[in-house]
């Protein structure tokens, strides 16, 4: 049976860290301070704000709230990212993604301050990634890597494959897998043969969306299993891409979902907005 990858104890070690140190900051009259702008409403997005201002408030993480109807002009989204990049009070921007259909969603991210980007989605951060240089990354591909660090899995040499290219999660991911040694595929819709590639991987990570998109016969016996699907079933529960029941008497090592990749994505969210805001110390 696969070890279960437990991402709310993992992130609740981190989290704890976290609160010491923004208590830290608190003395020096900083406080970290987010704002999540969220057009309309997609089912993935409202689970994470719904989860981030729960564990800002807990760390002492100001988390500050801007929804905007779902028919918001991209010159009121463009407004409304200028203030915040203006805001001295402001350290990290997070825009909800996706936008709703007929939103320029490239033009948003490149409006953001690309020093309060918390999301690493910036042409300079994206450049800095894989150019191995220090920056702000995507919060879930962080938090996967955050994840095996606890569990010691090790990535270098291992072969990574993952499944889905999407910039918030499978290209972002590719890039730190590289930058720790590890020899990295990533595979799409338009991939051939997609289960024999899957097959060879020691580390399989899936961000398709597409609930029980991977079974056992996708898998390597022992593999570690990344499930970064999040669904909601007709059944009201949230789902991931990885058939739990099959892979995981097969698998060595799987996150569950919900319990997995979620928390440890707001972990990271939540430690990336901090060393943004230690900034305010430094410079
Ligand atoms: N700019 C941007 N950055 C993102 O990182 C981003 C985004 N947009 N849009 C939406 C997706 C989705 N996402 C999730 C993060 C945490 C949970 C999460 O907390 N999951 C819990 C759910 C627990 C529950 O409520 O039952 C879990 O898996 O255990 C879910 C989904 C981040 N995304």
């Amino acid at each position: 049976m696969a070890t279960r990858l437990d991402g709310r104890v993992v992130s609740k070690k981190i989290l704890g860290e976290l609160k010491q140190t923004v208590a830290k900051l608190a003395q020096q009259d900083v406080t970290p301070t987010l704002a999540v702008v969220l057009v309309g409403s997609d089912p993935a997005s409202e689970v994470y704000v719904r989860n981030k201002q729960r564990r800002a408030e807990e760390i002492g993480v100001r988390s500050l709230m801007y929804r905007l109807p779902e028919d918001t002009s991209q010159m009121t989204l463009l407004a409304k990212v200028a203030e915040l990049n203006q805001d001295p009070d402001v350290d990290a921007i997070l825009v909800q993604l996706p936008l709703p259909a007929g939103l320029d969603e490239r033009a948003v991210i490149d409006a953001i301050d690309p020093n309060k980007d918390v999301d690493g989605f910036s042409p300079v951060s994206v450049g800095r990634l894989w150019t191995n240089e220090p920056t702000v990354v995507a919060s879930t591909p962080y938090g996967i890597m955050a994840l095996l660090d606890a569990y010691d899995i090790d990535v270098a040499g291992q072969r990574v494959v993952i499944v889905g290219r999407s910039n918030i999660v499978g290209r972002p991911l590719a890039g730190l897998m590289v930058n720790h040694d590890a020899t990295v595929t990533i595979a799409h819709s338009k991939t051939r043969n997609l289960k024999q590639l899957t097959r060879e991987a020691d580390i399989l990570v899936v961000a398709v969306g597409r609930p029980h998109f991977i079974g056992a016969d996708a898998v390597k016996p022992g593999a570690t299993v990344i499930d970064v699907g999040i669904s909601r079933g007709a059944d009201g529960k949230l789902h991931g891409d990885v058939d739990d029941d099959t892979v995981a008497p097969i698998a060595g090592a799987l996150t569950p979902v919900p319990g997995g990749v979620g928390p440890m994505t707001i972990a990271s969210l939540m430690a990336q907005t901090v060393a943004l805001a230690k900034r305010r110390l430094h410079g």
